[in-house]
């Protein structure tokens, strides 16, 4: 049994949800529920009166994350304690965002002021490449971008150069390899010119395989493209931590810019890892981006917790995850330049959070991260919303959409507005059987078949949402929406006293591939291991020898 689970706000958190009336009630009881339940922080609005949580449930919540020790834990994290604990370093992504100035010592080395270093190379780097100073090896400028990294190293430029498309610069264009399948690169690599391209490899470690069989793969496409071995170092630059191994992989020293081991991977946009994202939109709107971040940074680190947007939003997961039995957490962006954020956050929340010890290596005995998924609506809404509204999971919602598009054509953004208000409203209030039989009234069918069909109309409601609206999608309020979600991970795994900065169990799988491969190639079948191990890698064997 862990401390948490025996605490008395925790067990009064479970009789008390129990007790707790529908969310329709609670909003018919108080007509100002709306302006209580909602805040503003970085020009984000949160709407988070669509949730089963009464005045009570909150004060309830903010005592448990009192008696947690969430105001010290995030102290902690802001002054470079060292946090991640299995790993021995400092998390300090924050630090990545911190204004010119600002100091923040670790080991007594001011790391403000080697971001701000990485900045100015960063910066330096996107001012030759724009203005066509740097060349490809036959003299032309460079017009496409090929990242080449995984995880952290991938998701986030590529979801965040995604999002803000409206910002590109329109000279360049740029693509993302991740995958080790040779689909992904060759189906990348065929549209475009040696001459002209520009591979950024991606790689804090420097020994992700994916990462060094892609490059490899590209090295050895640009050679055959026409280009020399003398020419590499204008067309490859790589991102590490590890400048050793990147020089001896034979990345130009010049072209190597610099990442740190307090930063992980799935924190990492904000450092050089950001690079693509830099190129596209320029380095003015790459501060804007950090800036928006810091925003929130200062919200998180300043707010009282019962106005803190993190907080709230870390809770509420919290909520739903230990004391309604939630499973999984779906982010749902009304935007289309936005869609490939729910799966930027379901790296965030379940890379962090997908955990079973506590710090101190206690079995948890409560849940920890849900299954993070999602999608963008309206699409949503004509395929997996029906098990939203009807399915037997509760699976509480975040809605996200800004009030202004970048692309006002008609009357799109005021149907795309009011599907997705009308959706919370659904999920919300729900229909009951005699709402159902009401609505069949008029029809043809028989007295029999209506009270039937009502029953198969109805739809519980009180499936919790938040509803997330900005003015415009900006760098800014990206910057400022991405951080939200970092903290909000943070809050759930300060409460449950997890390390949310390891990744152990993606180790694991890395090791064992490493060893398959090495049967896979082996003169020998596989006999050593279980069967159906042995079985899956020789029949690859049979199909490859
Ligand atoms: O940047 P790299 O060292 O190549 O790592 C790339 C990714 O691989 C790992 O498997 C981790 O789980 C991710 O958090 C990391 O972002």
């Amino acid at each position: 049994m862990t401390e948490l689970t025996q605490s008395q706000t925790w067990n009064e958190l479970v009789a008390h949800t129990e007790a707790l009336p529908h969310m329709r009630a609670l909003f018919e009881s108080d007509p100002q529920r709306f302006d209580k339940m909602s805040t503003t922080a970085c020009d984000l609005f949160l709407d988070y009166s669509k949730n089963r949580a009464s005045e009570e449930t909150l004060s309830l919540l903010f005592k448990l994350a009192e008696e947690c020790k969430l105001e010290s834990k995030i102290k902690a994290m802001f002054d470079g304690d060292v946090i991640n604990t299995t790993e021995k370093r400092a998390v300090l992504h924050t630090a990545l965002r911190a204004t010119p100035g600002q100091k923040i010592l670790l080991d007594g080395v001011d790391i403000v002021q080697e971001v701000q270093q990485a900045q100015a190379q960063m910066a330096s780097f996107v001012s030759s490449i724009t203005s066509g100073d740097w060349k490809g090896y036959t003299g032309k400028p460079i017009t496409d971008i090929v990242s080449i990294g995984i995880g952290g190293s991938f998701l986030g430029p590529k979801i965040v150069s995604q999002a803000l498309r409206p910002y590109w610069n329109k000279a360049l264009n740029c693509h993302f390899v991740g995958n080790v399948d040779g689909t992904s690169i060759t189906e990348k690599l065929k549209p475009l010119d040696a001459e002209t391209t520009l591979f950024i490899m991606s790689s804090k470690s420097f020994g992700t395989q994916e990462t060094l069989t892609n490059t490899l793969s590209a090295k050895d496409w640009f050679i055959q493209q026409g280009g020399t071995q003398s020419d590499i170092a204008q067309h490859f630059v790589a991102v590490t931590s590890n400048v050793a191994k990147a020089t001896e992989f034979g990345i130009d020293a010049n072209n190597i810019f610099p990442m740190w081991d307090w930063v992980g991977g799935r924190y990492s946009l904000w450092s050089a890892i950001g690079l693509p994202i830099a190129l596209m939109i320029g380095m003015d709107n790459f501060r804007e981006l950090l800036n928006g971040a810091h925003q929130m940074d200062q919200h998180f680190a300043n707010t009282p917790l019962s106005e803190n947007m993190p907080v709230i939003m870390g809770l509420f997961s919290l909520l739903y995850g230990n004391f309604h039995n939630a499973q999984s957490h779906v982010v749902l962006t009304y935007d289309h330049y936005l869609r490939g954020l729910p799966a930027y956050f379901q790296q965030l929340d379940m890379e962090s959070n997908g955990k079973s010890v506590t710090l101190d290596g206690t079995q948890v005995d409560f849940s920890t991260g849900p299954v993070i998924w999602g999608g963008e609506g309206t699409n949503g809404q004509h395929a997996y919303h029906q098990l939203l509204h009807q399915g037997t999971a509760l699976i509480p919602a975040d809605f996200i959409m800004p009030l202004k598009s970048h692309n006002p054509l008609g009357e799109h953004h005021k149907q795309l507005a009011s599907n997705c208000f009308g959706q919370t409203q659904a999920l919300m209030q729900g229909r009951s059987y005699e709402e159902s039989l009401t609505e069949l009234a008029g029809s043809t069918l028989s007295e029999n078949d209506k009270r039937t069909i009502a029953k198969h109309k109805v739809m519980q409601g009180n499936k919790p949402s938040n509803t997330i609206l900005m003015d415009k999608l900006t760098p800014a309020t990206l910057g400022s929406l991405i951080a939200l979600y970092e903290h909000r991970t943070f809050v759930q795994g300060a409460i449950w006293d997890i390390n949310s900065f390891d990744q152990w169990g993606v180790e694991l799988g890395k090791n064992l591939g490493n060893d398959v491969l090495e049967r896979l190639s082996a003169t020998a079948d596989a006999t050593e291991l279980d069967s159906s191990s042995n079985g899956l890698i020789n029949m690859f064997r049979q199909q490859t020898i």
